[in-house]
């Protein structure tokens, strides 16, 4: 396979790799990809009704995460991997990628450190006693190729184009079509980086507000007064570009994901030629540097002596003077990074953010299980939430798409 440009530290490659995919990113390409995110939270919206009913508190943490990769799946790799429908981990594939997070977090951190991996006694040992876990690798990459040699036969056919469709028609940097191995690095790399670090966004907003039930309530109001202003009855539900538009909702969802960013380990740069001053540091010419999500984001300099607590109303402006410093303040929000390393995939875990909180929320009341303890967090690159236990219920309002 490939090298793709997550991994591509040379700045051209990084922009070829990255360019040449990047029109499946842009917004109006997941736009126009919304329904299939719709079709994935249709069939959550299902399941989560089946826990209302039943009585039966549903783990969030592994909810969230089915939604996430479900969505990837079905966007990127032409059809969903069957998490939310089959209710697990299917094949043991998420667990095999967050092994990898423990392994990349863990390694590279002292000299020589990944020699204990990289050499053919470890690589032995680790296929033998392993070998449960770096098979659940293997199906997934047998599934995934089975899937793109299928479209790259057979082509898009009648369906709508999806972003596997877009990084088939890529092109490499001599102007030839891509080959099978250029296509399956797109989808691994959105396996990677697009599912978790959702789910964790979607995770951090639902602690947010289920620890603040007078918020809770507010949002809920400005999603019924939507749902109804926007006539939003039998089977219809709200459209991103329609929830976007919600300043309450925003708020929660920017001010959330501030707080805990996915993404905490540093984002590393080498610093470029000549090398650079940051404040009163000067860094020489390729030492490695980098500052966490959430160090900045929770920096009293930028956003205040407040900066850690969570206050949504800090992105609603009373006044011009209020606008222009949120104006300033969006910009060094780092949740997504800054610069040209920053995330690709913005627009689309953007969407999933917006629409999973708006629905869930207009169709289910949720309490946390263990308020004393609502859920734990372990960082490994990712800021992983578990344990996040909710009880939910239906809301007493009218709405079709849960089904009964
Ligand atoms: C809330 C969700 C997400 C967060 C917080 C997040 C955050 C980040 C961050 C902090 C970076 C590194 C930026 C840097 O080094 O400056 C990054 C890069 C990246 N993200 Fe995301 N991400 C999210 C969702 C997604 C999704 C949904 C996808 C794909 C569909 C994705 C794909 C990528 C890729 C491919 C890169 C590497 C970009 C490059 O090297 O040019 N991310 N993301």
């Amino acid at each position: 396979m490939t090298v793709s440009f997550f991994a591509a530290t040379d700045i051209k490659v990084h922009r070829h790799l990255r360019s040449r995919v990047s029109g499946a990113y842009s917004m109006s390409s997941i736009l126009a990809m919304e329904p299939f995110v719709q079709q994935v939270a249709d069939e959550c919206w299902q399941r989560l009704g089946g826990f209302a009913d039943e009585g039966k508190p549903v783990p969030m943490h592994q909810w969230a995460n089915y939604f996430a990769f479900d969505v990837v799946g079905q966007l990127a790799m032409g059809g969903k991997l069957g998490f939310i429908e089959q209710g697990r981990d299917v094949n043991g594939i998420i667990k095999s990628i967050h092994d990898g997070f423990f392994l990349m977090a863990n390694m590279g951190n002292m000299p020589l450190q990944m020699l204990w991996f990289n050499n053919s006694v470890a690589q032995w040992v680790v296929k033998k006693s392993g070998s449960r876990r770096l098979n659940a690798f293997t199906v997934f990459l047998d599934w995934l190729e089975e899937r793109v040699v299928e479209r790259m036969e057979n082509g898009l056919g009648s369906q709508r184009r999806d972003m596997l469709q877009h990084f088939i028609e890529a092109k490499d940097m001599s102007g030839q079509p891509v080959k099978k191995g250029d296509v399956m690095i797109e989808g691994v790399n959105i396996l990677g980086a697009g599912a978790d670090t959702t789910s964790i966004g979607i995770l951090a907003i639902f602690g947010a507000l289920l620890q603040n039930p007078v918020q809770r309530k507010r949002l809920q109001e400005e999603l019924d007064q939507a749902y109804e202003s926007l006539g939003l009855t039998e089977g219809r539900d709200i459209s991103f570009k329609d929830a976007e538009n919600l300043p309450y909702l925003s708020a929660i969802v920017r001010e959330s994901t501030r707080l805990h960013p996915s993404i905490q380990y540093q984002l590393p740069r080498y610093a470029p030629k000549g090398g650079v001053q940051i404040g009163s540091h000067h860094f020489k010419e390729g030492t490695i540097c980098g500052i966490s999500p959430a160090s900045m984001n929770r920096s009293k300099e930028i956003f205040g002596d407040d900066a850690d607590e969570w206050k949504p109303e800090r992105w609603i402006a009373r006044d011009e003077e209020e606008e222009e410093r949120i104006k300033v303040q969006k910009t060094l929000v780092t949740t997504f990074g800054m610069g040209s390393r920053s995330c690709v995939g913005r627009n689309l875990a953007t969407v999933e953010m917006y629409k999973f909180i708006a629905q869930f929320f207009r169709h289910f009341e949720a309490e946390l299980v263990n308020t004393q303890k609502p859920w734990v967090t372990k960082t490994q690159w990712f800021a992983f939430q578990s344990e996040f236990w909710i009880n939910i219920r239906r809301r007493e309002i009218k709405s079709a798409v849960v089904a009964s």
